[in-house]
């Protein structure tokens, strides 16, 4: 499927960090409607920051993000399992009907259509019949099965997932996977932070490679080239992570500072 819809976010020469320190620089871009974007890069490279970034939870630091008429709120966002509190005494049902929440608020009973949605939303996923077992019971796999679930009822529009598939078992990776093209093929717009590259190829048709600065973006044939590989890991190597904010952040032009950094960066790292 192309990426022919209208933009979802506009990225205008964003840096985002942390304390005044920036962790992913200078992203100028376009994610349109319907697209599958995966974000791709060696650890460290900023593809939570990225994710964070966008739902508001890592400070601008420069530049800006256009969210297209569209709030937060309207977004489904699927952090880490690490950071999911597991031993919290929840039953799968009603974890899974707390993706119901922004459209019954925290107090109100699932009427017949939710219930629907959440049998249909566990079907997905291949969890019927684990309704009343509490989440601290699940294995990985099944717990990230769970999440993909209170997505599904979630039902927004824009969803970003970090590492959806990252410590679950090939079955389940492949479970995931098509309940994320089953989403574009609804035509919704799915940005997710993936580790496995083939994974990636087989079925995304765009992708953002990160090294802190935006290596490359666009198709993902021609951004996971091997020359581009090597020089993220390069990059991701070379960024000092004590260095000073960005004396040009919010001022220099929007393009051409990949290169700029990562000379900058090798300099840092060979002082
Ligand atoms: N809360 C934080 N406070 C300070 N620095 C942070 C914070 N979160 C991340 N960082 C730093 O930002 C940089 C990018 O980290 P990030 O987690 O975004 O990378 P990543 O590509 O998602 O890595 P991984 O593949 O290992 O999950 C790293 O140097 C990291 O230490």
């Amino acid at each position: 499927m192309t990426s022919a819809g209208s933009p979802a976010l506009v990225f205008h020469d964003l840096t985002l960090g942390y304390d005044r320190r920036p962790a992913v620089h200078h992203l100028d871009g376009i994610v349109h409607e319907g697209d599958l974007l995966a974000v791709v890069g060696p650890n460290g490279a900023g593809k939570s920051t990225f994710l964070n970034g966008i739902v508001g939870q890592v400070a601008t630091l420069g530049g800006r993000l256009d969210l297209c008429g569209r709030t937060v709120r309207d977004f489904a966002y699927l952090p880490q399992r690490a950071e999911i509190d597991a031993s919290f005494p929840i039953n799968v049902h009603d974890f899974v009907a707390t993706g119901a929440w922004r459209r019954l608020g925290a107090w109100r009973r699932a009427g017949r259509e939710e219930e629907l949605r959440i049998a249909d939303a566990l079907a997905r996923v291949s969890l019927t019949g684990f309704e009343a077992r509490p989440i601290g019971t699940l294995s990985g796999g099944q717990l990230q099965r769970a999440l993909f679930a209170r997505t599904i009822v979630q039902d927004a529009r824009l969803i970003l997932l970090d590492e959806p598939c990252a410590a679950v078992d090939t079955r389940t990776s492949e479970d995931l996977l098509a309940v994320m093209t089953g989403w574009h093929r609804e035509r919704r717009t799915v940005i997710a932070a993936l580790h496995d590259l083939d994974q990636v190829r087989r079925a995304f048709p765009r992708t953002l490679l990160l090294a802190r600065n935006p290596v490359a973006w666009g198709s993902t044939a021609e951004v996971l080239t091997p020359e581009n590989l090597v020089r993220s890991r390069q990059l991701v190597e070379a960024w000092s992570s004590d260095r000073e904010p960005c004396a040009d952040d919010g001022h220099g032009p929007s393009h051409g500072h990949a290169h700029d950094h990562a000379t900058a960066h090798r300099k840092d790292a060979a002082a």
